[in-house]
């Protein structure tokens, strides 16, 4: 857990032929109303959040306090009433659905509790399956290896999701988000379906992965022990972000984090 006190948040600095990179993704007021029968329920209320390249963030927060809905709004998979949803610089709402959807294919990865694979396709099979889609069927022999090499799960390849173990499944469900190189991964409850250990396991992936790639990485998570690992934590009530807590300086570990993010929400 060393990495958590040193990580850096922020990626600031980082170059490209044009300038400074724009961050991976950026809300601003971002805003989501649902309609329940006759009730309206306002699901994200004018939340901002910048999350920077190589950065780890996890999302905390009560049982209907958002945290889905915010995820959901970063991935493009809901647009907002309100505010504005920014990928590396390109505003959401300018995209027409057709174009959102190739932007998210290759821009962003996500990941969800219930792996998501398709049970008929071997691991290898289900990683290549987002470049299959964007006919970049060229880049499958050198991505689709080295990933499943990376990711412990190359004895696995050719076996199908029903002969995996969870923790397995959900590596296999790592490797098909980052396979595109996405700017930004997206992970809802990666380790609800997991066991303790299996899921401190894929929390140490996601960390090097965030570490060694670069890449900017936001999990929603009810679990202190899998929020210890990022370099900030964004506590939800009620649709709005009540406090955001940093590594090192609010908490250093599981136990601390859980009472640190306990003090914010009886404080509120
Ligand atoms: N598609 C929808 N239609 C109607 N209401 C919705 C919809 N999606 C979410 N909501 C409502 O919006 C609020 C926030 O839901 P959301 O799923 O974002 O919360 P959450 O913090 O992720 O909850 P949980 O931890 O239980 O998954 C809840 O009151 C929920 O019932």
């Amino acid at each position: 857990m060393t990495s958590i006190m040193t990580g850096s948040a922020a990626a600031a600095g980082h170059e490209t032929p044009q300038g400074p990179a724009a961050p991976p993704v950026v809300l601003e007021g971002v805003a989501k109303r649902f309609r329940q029968g006759d009730a309206i329920i306002e699901a994200v209320r004018g939340v901002s959040l910048t999350v920077e390249e190589g950065a780890f963030v996890a999302v905390m927060g009560a049982s209907g306090s958002g945290k889905s809905t915010l995820l959901h709004l970063a991935a493009g998979l809901t647009r907002p009433d309100e505010g504005r949803v920014a990928i590396e610089g390109t505003d959401l709402a300018k995209l027409p659905d057709a174009t959102l959807t190739r932007f998210r294919r290759r821009r962003i990865g996500l990941v969800f509790q219930a792996f998501n694979l398709v049970p008929t396709l071997t691991a290898e099979e289900n990683v290549a399956l987002p470049l299959l889609t964007e006919g970049r069927d060229d880049a499958i022999a050198g991505r689709v290896g080295p990933l499943l090499d990376r990711l412990g799960l190359a004895p696995r390849r050719r076996h199908r999701p029903d002969a995996l173990s969870g923790g397995e499944q959900q590596r296999v469900a790592i490797a098909r988000a980052l396979v595109a190189e996405p700017a930004l991964v997206l992970a809802d409850e990666p380790t609800g379906s997991l066991d303790s250990a299996t899921g401190q396991g894929i929390c140490r992936l996601l960390r090097e992965l965030s570490e060694e790639r670069r890449r900017a990485i936001v999990v929603v998570t009810h679990e202190p022990a899998v929020a210890a690992w990022a370099d900030r934590v964004v506590v939800m009530k009620d649709g709005r972000i009540l406090a955001e807590l940093r590594a090192g300086d609010d908490y250093r570990d599981a136990h601390s984090l859980a009472a640190r993010y306990q003090g914010a929400v009886e404080s509120s």
